[in-house]
């Protein structure tokens, strides 16, 4: 009997591979037919997948003559990802994506032969293949930036499932005792295998929200309170929207997105929060001055790869100029709404220097005036070895024994009262 999760899930991964879409911009038509739990097991497949799909090509290599379809490829990925990491039944796993494969438009004979031929080995090849390693793409600029060591200890902790992390309004602690979670010296509170976040108790009523543990550090370094008007000039979905709120700050909520910005008010409102939303373009926005402002900038995010193991495959050859160009525009419009001596957050999900370190470099040198160093007091849980020469380089392989953290870049700017 065709199942129709794993035809979805094949059919989602084509869309990353073959159309370059990421999971969440498909998953919402793609996944449309299924039930609630449904849409949640393909999303888990499709993301398992995706994460073993270069261990996967490396046991497949020797029975492929030549690189097959798309549709073919996958659901070879999606069975061995079942058979050898979800620990499905083999001939469940085979079955299904033969299945899967003749619904795809694959090849569903050629599926079946390799699968089947696969188990038949002793040893299983499986298990004695490599971690998966980043594509050429990024690993070299990686290993120039941090060393082949480092880039091999992120990609251990890209290869496992992350944790769920929350940022939490009070009580941390008590938080964490209560939903079994670990409480990391950042404040975070760090979950295993949750199953249905909206049903853990305290999201309904907006006692905390999911954020990864180095997502929630930019806002930390803002110094928001009761008192200060704060912009957050690329604020969607906003999770960091809430922690500037929740500290009693007056913040006025700035994206172009509509889509990403409901997704914001929606969150406001689940925790009971308020902000001014906006939506529009920073590059425009008026509205001066502004105490702080916190400028999480569009990037290529290839610090949050560990739960998008979509993006190597969609963003696979992207020039890197556009995103550069665009934050420092957006760095030279932030320094344009503050006032004199007031803060600018600069950040990214990023692990590429050019969009970190290199960015403020430049600001730096075109802003006379402009000086980029930590506050005196840092938040709480900040190793020092995180500490770099213009901000805070947060790696994925740092806290790798406690499952990591995103790939971050930070700086505090400050530009001297007198400079213009
Ligand atoms: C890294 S995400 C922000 C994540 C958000 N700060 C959070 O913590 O949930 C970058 C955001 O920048 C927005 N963006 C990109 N270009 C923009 C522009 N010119 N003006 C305003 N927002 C922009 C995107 O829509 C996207 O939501």
């Amino acid at each position: 009997m065709t199942d129709p999760i794993r035809n979805a899930t094949l059919a989602l991964l084509c869309d990353v591979t073959d159309a370059r879409r990421m999971i969440s911009e498909a998953a919402p038509e793609r996944l449309a037919s299924l039930r609630p739990e449904g849409r949640a097991a393909a999303q888990r497949l499709a993301t398992g997948t995706l994460r073993w799909a270069d261990r996967a090509d490396r046991v497949l290599g020797p029975f492929l003559r030549r690189r097959p379809s798309e549709a073919t490829l996958n659901a070879l990925r999606l069975g061995l990802f079942e058979i050898f990491v979800a620990g499905t039944a083999p001939h469940a796993a085979v079955d299904g994506a033969v299945d899967a494969a003749r619904t795809t438009g694959g090849q569903p004979s050629l599926v079946n032969a390799v699968l089947r031929n696969i188990l038949r080995l002793d040893p299983e090849p499986w298990s004695a293949a490599p971690v998966p390693r980043l594509p050429k793409w990024l690993r070299k600029p990686l290993v120039a930036a941090w060393g082949k060591q480092a880039v091999a200890a992120m990609e251990d902790v890209f290869a496992a499932e992350p944790p769920l992390d929350l940022t939490v309004r009070a009580d941390a602690p008590g938080w964490a005792a209560r939903l079994g979670g670990e409480l990391l010296p950042t404040g975070s509170v760090r979950l295993r295998a949750v199953g249905q976040v909206s049903a853990l108790p305290g999201f309904a009523e907006g006692a905390w929200w999911v954020q990864d543990a180095a997502a929630a550090i930019p806002a930390r370094l803002v110094g928001a309170g009761p008192g200060m008007r704060v912009l957050d000039m690329c604020a969607a979905p906003g999770g960091k929207t809430l922690q500037l709120t929740a500290a009693g700050a007056d913040v006025t909520a700035l994206d172009q997105s509509e889509a990403r910005t409901g997704r914001l008010r929606e969150n406001l409102a689940r925790c009971g929060l308020e902000a001014r939303v906006v939506v529009g373009d920073a590059l425009t926005h008026e509205d001066a001055p502004f105490d702080a402002i916190l400028l999480d900038a569009p990037c290529t995010a290839t610090g949050t790869i560990r739960r998008h193991p979509d993006l190597p495959h969609v963003k696979a050859g992207q020039d890197l100029d556009a995103p550069v160009a665009l934050q420092a525009r957006l760095i030279d419009r932030a320094l344009g709404l503050l006032k004199p001596g007031g803060r600018l957050v600069y950040c990214v999900c990023s692990l590429l220097p050019a969009e970190g370190e290199e960015q403020i470099a430049a600001a730096l040198a075109r802003h006379p005036g402009l000086s980029a160093g930590l506050p005196e007091t840092l938040p709480d849980g900040i190793e020092p070895d995180w500490r770099a020469e213009t901000g805070l380089r947060l790696r994925p392989d740092h806290w790798a024994g406690r499952g990591g953290i995103d790939g971050f870049f930070i700086a505090t700017l400050t530009m001297r009262g007198d400079a213009g």
